[in-house]
């Protein structure tokens, strides 16, 4: 498939060298959609800046190219983006990580939440630790986490990076070359149970993201890593 990236960054150049791996062929690389003919492409990847995801994502739809969002940070604008995708019959998946490790730990997270939920004696925390250059915390996989913990108990009602009554605490770090590292923790005075996903490198989340591209080609409507992987 003919692929433009959106964003040329660390994202956009380790989907680019798995991309040509398995046979694509990269068409546009641009930090800047409104100088390049978009409609080259068969599919949009956008791993950008949070100020530009929704322009990127919404001049897909305006000019019918499938579009794969991994840009965390500009969720205000999500379900904008959602009424605009349906609205121009597109094609749209985001996923605030695309890593298959990232969306089992997904699927483990809000298991254990369910069970969790009747044991009021243990306090939940999430921690997430990323390279220095990273623009927006907590983590768009921090705050997935997060949202699905309190979906699945009654004692936390949002997730907060303060020390709030009733929020989920969420701590995050920032240390050199650090690729992404998200860890779940329930603590009670007996004990603690703790479950951890640690990224070696980007290529889980470039290759899902290109595996998201694939399956979104001759689709229509909104989608998740859900979809795409058969989970759940
Ligand atoms: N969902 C996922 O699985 C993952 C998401 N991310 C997210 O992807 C985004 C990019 O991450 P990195 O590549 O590590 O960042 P990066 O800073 O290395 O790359 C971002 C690129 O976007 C470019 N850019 C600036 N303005 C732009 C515009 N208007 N349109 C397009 N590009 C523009 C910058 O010049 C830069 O090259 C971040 O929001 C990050 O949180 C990162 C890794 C995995
Ligand atoms: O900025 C990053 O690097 C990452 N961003 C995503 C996030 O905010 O969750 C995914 C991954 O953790 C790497």
């Amino acid at each position: 498939m003919k692929i433009a990236l959106l964003g040329y960054g660390k994202m956009g150049k380790t989907i680019e060298a798995l991309a040509i791996q398995r046979g694509h062929t990269i068409v546009i690389k641009t930090s800047q959609i409104d100088n390049v003919d978009i409609t080259q492409a068969d599919v949009a990847i956008d791993f950008s800046i949070p100020e530009a995801a929704f322009h990127n994502i919404s001049t897909c739809f305006n000019n019918n190219i499938p579009v794969v969002s991994g840009t965390t940070g500009w969720l205000k604008q999500f379900d904008t983006a959602v009424n605009l995708c349906h609205e121009k019959k597109g094609a749209f998946i985001y996923a605030s990580n695309f890593s298959l490790g990232v969306n089992l730990f997904f699927e483990l997270n809000s298991k254990l939440a369910q069970m969790m939920s009747q044991f009021e004696d243990y306090k939940v925390n999430i921690e997430e630790i990323h390279h220095t250059q990273k623009l927006d915390a907590p983590s768009g996989t921090a705050i997935t986490l997060a949202e699905d913990i309190i979906t699945n108990q009654k004692h936390y009602t949002k997730w907060s990076l303060e020390d709030e009554a009733r929020a989920l605490p969420i701590e995050a770090k920032r240390i050199e070359n650090v690729p992404g590292t998200h860890i779940v923790t329930y603590k009670s005075d007996i004990d603690t149970i703790t479950i951890e996903h640690e990224a070696h490198n980007r290529n889980g989340f470039a290759l899902g993201a290109i595996v998201a591209a694939e399956w979104l080609i001759g689709k229509q409507g909104v989608y998740t890593m859900k979809d795409v992987l058969n989970l759940s």
